[in-house]
């Protein structure tokens, strides 16, 4: 596509970092947000370092967006409290808390031409034109628009449009970006490049984004940390590798990863190791070491892509291969596990040592990707 082929942006703009480039861009602590008996938001506390990306996800409806608005001042908390780079500004109008903004529909002025619409936050300021010039097409250069300010928003593609919205968010520098949503509008490639595009941006000029999506993909591509939101609250505020392989929760588990859950007893803990006795086959298994008593009822969490299968009758159960899809370079197998009516456990492994459906096979783990959660955690 010709039109968005330019160059993934890689102008440095030398002095241009915001003033909070370093320390505590914002904080959030105890904010509740209700809707006669429906708890939007229930008591949401981080703290977000300046130049971080950090994006709220979770399921439609777990508040994602209200915690947005909130932050955005939108949307006002019953309680709580939000302070950007050390100043309170839970009750101040959205305009005085100097954030920028991105949404889904882009919101560009129609009748401005994009050089206005880039200007607008500055025009607003009363900044003086050259500087506005200057800015403006400085900003424009920065997300591959050069050469697009004369033209109408209507004169623009969707991808476009929304660089042009980054854009006006981008040039007066506020301390943190909020981001709704930006990139669901566009089609699966368009935002696929965008992605990058954004995130090169944020590191060059060291922008502090909170970014709101439902897509886990999107989520880890882009972030530094994640909040994960479930019913209003936060589950676990992590990195993206750390929600991937230590989730504290089955449904960070499950929401990210796609966990197989397998029920067990702790047995034994073995050095740097516990050992739980599954449920389905009587087999042990072995997972890094947790703090559980012996005896404790326990779900297993093995993400699909951890699981090995192997030929030999061994592993911690063993069972008959049902399904064995071919996906480009992976094969998704369900495997039917011997000695129990436990779900299809279902793994992911390299095309060409895939299983096939009707194979007998043995099915292991290394310890270092096994998860357990005590089983009153699992409702
Ligand atoms: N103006 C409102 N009036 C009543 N209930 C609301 C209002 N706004 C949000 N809610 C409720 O608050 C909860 C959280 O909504 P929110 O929009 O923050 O979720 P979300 O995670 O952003 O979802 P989505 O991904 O669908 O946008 C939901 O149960 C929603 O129905």
């Amino acid at each position: 596509m010709a039109e968005f082929g330019v160059a993934t942006p890689s102008v440095k703009v030398a002095g241009n970092k915001p003033a909070t480039a370093t320390g505590k861009a914002l904080s959030v602590v105890a904010l509740r947000k209700t809707y006669g008996d429906v708890v939007a938001v229930d008591e949401a506390s981080m703290e977000i370092a300046a130049g971080e990306f950090v994006t709220f996800l979770g399921s439609s409806g777990s508040g994602k967006t209200t915690t947005l608005m909130m932050i955005a001042g939108f949307c006002e908390p019953d309680s709580g409290t939000i302070t950007v780079g050390g100043r309170d500004v839970t009750r101040l109008a959205p305009q005085k808390r100097g954030l920028g903004f991105v949404f889904q529909q882009y919101l560009l002025f129609p009748h401005m031409t994009v050089a206005e619409n880039v200007a607008f936050p500055l025009t607003l300021r009363g900044v003086g034109k050259d500087e506005i010039r200057r800015r403006v097409g400085e900003t424009l250069e920065i997300a591959g628009l050069s050469g697009f300010g004369n033209r109408k928003p209507r004169e623009l593609s969707g991808g476009q449009q929304q660089r042009v919205a980054l854009c006006r968010a981008l040039v007066y520098r506020p301390p943190v970006i909020l981001m709704d949503e930006p990139l669901g509008a566009l089609d699966k490639k368009l935002r696929d490049q965008l992605q990058i595009e954004i995130k090169t941006i944020q590191q060059e000029l060291g922008l502090t984004v909170i970014y709101v999506t439902h897509d886990q993909e999107e989520a880890l591509v882009m972030s530094d940390r994640i909040v994960v939101m479930r019913n209003g609250l936060i589950e676990q505020f992590d990195t993206p590798r750390e929600l991937f392989e230590r989730p504290r929760t089955p449904f960070v588990a499950d929401f990210l990863g796609a966990a197989n859950f397998l029920p067990g007893r702790v047995d034994k803990h073995d050095g740097e190791h516990t050992l739980v006795r599954l449920e389905a086959s009587g087999g042990l298994l072995k997972a890094r070491r947790h703090q559980l008593t012996p005896g404790t009822q326990v779900k297993v969490a093995v993400q699909p892509g951890r699981l090995r299968a192997s030929a030999a009758d061994d592993g911690f159960c063993t069972g008959t291969v049902e399904t064995a899809t071919y996906v480009g370079t992976l094969v998704r197998a369900g495997v039917r596990i011997d000695g129990g009516d436990a779900p299809l456990l279902r793994l992911e492994v390299p095309a060409g040592r895939g299983p096939v459906a009707g194979e007998r096979v043995g099915i292991t783990a290394d310890a270092e990707d096994v998860n357990l959660f005590a089983d009153e955690k699992t409702g």
